[in-house]
């Protein structure tokens, strides 16, 4: 079977309020990012699947001989049930060899890569292909890379088996899948995150796959049109954690003190539901100090209830006091435990406050910069639309 070449790209995301609540039906308020994953497909040596993904040194090869002993009795390009195919998981495993508990980095991506391959041909004849994935993400910090890679597992997957179209015209830069492929896209990215995250909520996928800004609920997704320009500062602690600890420590925590932790989970619910409230008013009226303090407020809260959520990290605890110190506010983002959290910045933040908190955060050892929100969702890309630097490494596989 041949394949059709393409690259893919999608973008990471920071959330704004709801990490951990969205996983037990509260609202999430996520953007996405200005920095993306890259995939190039392309066919192979006949016979060979192979993916190499740089970002974690993983670079792995199959006999497609092999693959279709593993295949699944039937697959569906079209099936969006919800449900993993928990045989062929189990199969995929033992396979690559992972043992219960095992989490590293790269038995993740291999079985979701493995697991959405064999799941969209396994019932026809396996293409031969390569999949080379680079991102500008950092891994595991919180901004969702894992479904930016899910995302772009799913978009490059589901056009080489021809189930929804290639959108790119001749002399397009870029293009985007029309709503339906959309849908497949981010049904099939979730199945991914299943893979790497054990429970997602699927916020990341969607913002992955839409893009711009977006209020997440129980999977219903709404983007949000009437949002202010804001500024937002990124820190990444560069304290490794998983996602799917983290999740799994506050499903801990919840069900060994229910009525504690479900009076948090309202409150997170209700802070995502006013910041979405005051970020709309700041559309309709003239933005005053007022709502700014009040974002600041809702800020400092969540950080308070993530904290009692078991997720926080003496580095994110830093990052809090040093931006307070220059009078600006921070939580985490993401599933925390270390990795990344935001600040916001006021429209009027001298760009001089803004350089000494980035270099106080630089000399804790930190990354530190300031960031755009809201850049497109999942995209077909011509070669000349991307990056040399990424072209490049594309180049050496
Ligand atoms: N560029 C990449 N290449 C390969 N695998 C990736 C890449 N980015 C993310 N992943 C997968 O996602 C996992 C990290 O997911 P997670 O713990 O949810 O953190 P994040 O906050 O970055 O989403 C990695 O262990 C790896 O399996
Ligand atoms: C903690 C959570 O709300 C977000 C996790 O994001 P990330 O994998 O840390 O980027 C989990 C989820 O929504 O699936
Ligand atoms: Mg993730």
């Amino acid at each position: 079977m041949n394949v059709r070449e393409c690259i893919v790209s999608a973008p990471g995301k920071a959330i704004l309020h709801g990490e951990h609540a969205v996983v037990h039906g509260k609202v999430a308020l996520a953007v996405s990012l200005n920095l993306r994953t890259y995939l190039w497909l392309k066919a192979s040596a006949p016979g060979k699947v192979c993916i190499n993904l740089p970002n974690i040194a993983t670079f792995m090869s199959w006999e497609l001989s092999d693959l279709k002993l593993l295949a699944p009795e039937s697959c569906g390009k079209r099936d969006e049930s919800k449900l993993l195919d928990a045989e062929l998981v189990r199969r995929l495993r033992e396979f690559i060899g992972v043992t219960n508990g095992n989490l590293d980095t790269h038995s993740m991506a291999t079985l979701a890569f493995l697991y959405i391959y064999l799941s969209l041909f396994g019932s026809g004849d396996l293409p031969s292909l390569t999949v080379t994935v680079w991102s500008e993400l950092p891994t595991g910090a919180g901004l969702g890379s894992s479904a930016a890679f899910s995302v772009c597992l799913a978009a490059g997957l589901l056009s080489a088996s021809g189930a929804i179209s290639t959108p790119l015209r001749d002399f397009d830069n870029t293009a985007r899948w029309c709503q339906e492929d959309m849908e497949l896209i981010n049904s099939w990215a979730f199945q991914g995150e299943k893979i790497i995250h054990g429970n997602p909520s699927g916020v990341d996928n969607a913002v992955g796959t839409w893009g711009g800004i977006l209020r997440f609920l129980s999977g219903k997704i709404i983007p949000l049109s009437r949002v202010p320009l804001l500024r937002i500062l990124l820190t990444n602690t560069k304290v490794p954690r998983s996602t799917k600890v983290l999740v799994a420590r506050v499903k801990d925590k919840i069900n060994k003190f229910p009525s504690i932790m479900t009076p948090v989970l309202d409150s997170v619910d209700a802070i995502s539901c006013t910041c979405e409230r005051i970020l709309a008013e700041m559309t309709s009226q003239p933005i005053t100090g007022e709502h700014y303090n009040a974002l600041e407020e809702l800020i400092d809260i969540n950080q308070h209830h993530l904290n009692v959520m078991g997720v926080g990290h003496p580095t994110l605890d830093t990052l809090c006091r040093v931006t307070q110190a220059r009078g600006l506010h921070s939580k985490l983002t993401g599933a925390g435990g270390g990795g990344c959290g935001i600040t916001l910045l006021r429209p009027e933040t001298d760009s001089s406050i803004v350089q000494s908190t980035i270099q106080d955060l630089k000399d804790c050892g930190f990354d530190c910069w300031e960031t755009s929100i809201g850049g497109p969702g999942v995209q077909q890309h011509s070669p000349a639309s991307v990056k040399g630097e990424i072209l490049e490494i594309f180049s050496q596989y």
